[in-house]
């Protein structure tokens, strides 16, 4: 059963998401109906008929096995499928999109705007959106760059739809999409592998896992929450817990002489590379 529309269709544009039960797109489609969006004015497309189906019970929205019957009427396109098969998803929409100018909006990594004028075959107007998985929980963060077709109204929609699973943020170079890879869209991993070596250490000294996990992740969140509501910066928070000749103190300087700092900016540049390096081999 479809939810209750609760504003008039021109408010609500039709949102097509092709690749719609998948990580990404599922979060962000979660996201926006929690956030009150009509359900019947979005459509998640997939390859998985079982997939598709659970994704409908779960979230009462429209599903369709078929991306050319899907994007019939669509006013937003979000192309949320692997880089790797973006190319031929662009060319089999691409005759089917003849004289209409919907707004797409792609999630994928490494692929530039030139690549999908190229392949849909029409300068459409469209946005490359970068969120991360957070957005599971509301809590995600988008960046976003646009092309010049790409109107006000349209950055208000893309907006409303990232908004929806967390904060977001306009680069205006594109290459600045690349940086938040580094920063935001691959970042959760990071902070995932700092507290996965956390807990086997702390498994490793004796705790039961589960209670590593516990006090693990209890003090990740607490310091996120803490350095959000505070007003002075990470470095002052962190010397705030290091008394001088302290625990704090020595673990640290374990970290700066193992090179952590140096060691993050090197992963992130790798991060970015490795962003500029797909684009080199998917733009073709
Ligand atoms: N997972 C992450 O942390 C992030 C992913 N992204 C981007 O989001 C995009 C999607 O990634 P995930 O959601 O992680 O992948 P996923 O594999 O969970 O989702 C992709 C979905 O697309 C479907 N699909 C594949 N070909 C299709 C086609 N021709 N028509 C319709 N559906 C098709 C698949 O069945 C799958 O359900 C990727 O381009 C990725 O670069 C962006 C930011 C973060
Ligand atoms: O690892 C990846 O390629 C994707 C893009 C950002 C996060 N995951």
């Amino acid at each position: 059963m479809l939810a209750e529309v609760t504003q008039v269709t021109a408010t609500n544009p039709k949102i097509v998401f092709i690749g719609g039960a998948g990580n990404m797109a599922g979060a962000v489609i979660g996201g926006l109906l929690a956030a009150g969006y009509p359900a019947d004015r979005i459509v998640a497309t997939g390859r998985d008929p079982l997939k598709l189906e659970a994704f409908a019970k779960r979230h009462n929205t429209v599903v369709h096995s078929d991306n050319i019957d899907a994007i019939d009427g669509a006013d937003v396109i979000v192309l949320s499928v692997k880089p790797q098969v973006m190319r031929d998803l662009c060319m089999d929409l691409s005759p089917h999109l003849k004289g209409r100018k919907p707004l797409i909006i792609t999630l994928a990594a490494g692929i530039p705007l030139a690549a999908y004028q190229r392949w849909l075959g029409e300068h459409l107007p469209i946005v490359r959106a970068m969120p991360n998985t957070p957005a599971l929980v509301q809590s995600g963060v988008t960046g976003l760059f646009a092309d010049e077709a790409v109107t006000a109204e349209h950055r208000a929609i893309t907006a409303r739809i990232v908004n929806a699973v967390g904060i977001s943020l306009w680069v205006d170079k594109e290459e600045g999409i690349d940086q938040v890879i580094a920063v935001a869209g691959s970042a959760p991993a990071y902070f995932f592998q700092f507290m996965e070596a956390m807990i086997d250490a702390s498994a490793a000294s004796g705790f039961a896992r589960a209670d590593a996990e516990r006090l693990v992740l209890q003090t990740a969140l607490g310091a996120a929450k803490l350095a959000m509501t505070s007003d002075v910066n990470v470095a002052q928070l962190k010397r705030n817990v290091m008394s001088p000749g302290g625990t704090t103190e020595r673990a640290v300087q374990r970290f700066e002489q193992g090179g952590l700092p140096q060691l993050v900016a090197d992963a992130m540049r790798d991060c970015a590379e490795r962003a500029a390096e797909m684009a080199r081999e998917l733009d073709q």
